[in-house]
């Protein structure tokens, strides 16, 4: 069953920018441009205005996610992906990107897609300070407890015990 969209406000900042859209009929993300163009070199990093700014429902959030394609081609992250839009900001929506590139200059044209905004429910809690949590499976296991992660070997990971600073991951695939 297709559920109704969800009605959300949006006012142009620029009075020529082409509003977010979805490229196609069930995906999850609508796309904003940047109202201005701008060259990166490796590893520089702007803020990119996409010129609107939008008044969610209350109990909504719009998160800032990046382009794969522009990942996968240019090398192009967002630095705090995903960005969070509160339901009560009112300002002009502004995308944190970076060249992660380490050769090329990336450069962005006027109206160029650079990220999609993905807009979801969210909850609010009330936090209750405790003593003691109630206990899991997980417990506190984390940040790699459960093994088998990165495939390859003499990539940089975050283990340095034991004097190196590789990820051992051939621990892992030893047992399979
Ligand atoms: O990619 C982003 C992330 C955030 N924002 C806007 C909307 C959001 O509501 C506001 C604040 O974002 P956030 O809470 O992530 O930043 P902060 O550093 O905590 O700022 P603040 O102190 O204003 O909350 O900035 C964007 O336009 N783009
Ligand atoms: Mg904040």
């Amino acid at each position: 069953m297709t559920r109704p969209p969800v009605d959300v406000l949006i006012r142009r900042v620029d009075p020529d920018v082409p509003l977010p859209a979805y490229g196609h009929p069930g995906d999850a993300g609508a796309d904003l441009v940047t109202t201005e163009a701008a060259e990166l070199a490796p590893g520089e990093r702007t803020v990119l205005p996409t010129g609107v700014s939008i008044a969610l429902p209350d109990g909504y959030a719009a998160f800032v996610h990046p382009r794969s394609g522009l990942a996968a081609r240019c090398g192009v992250a967002l630095v705090n992906a995903p960005g969070t839009v509160d339901a009560g900001y009112r300002g002009e929506i502004k995308v944190i990107v970076v060249n992660l590139d380490p050769r090329e200059t990336v450069r962005f044209e006027r109206f160029d897609r650079i990220a999609q905004l993905v807009v979801q429910q969210v909850e609010k809690v009330r936090f209750h300070e405790v003593a003691e949590l109630p206990g899991s499976a997980r417990a506190e296991g984390g940040f790699g407890s459960t093994g088998g992660h990165a495939a390859v070997d003499g990539v940089r990971g975050g283990n340095t015990q034991g004097g190196n600073s590789y990820a051992s991951v051939v621990s892992d695939r030893e047992g399979q």
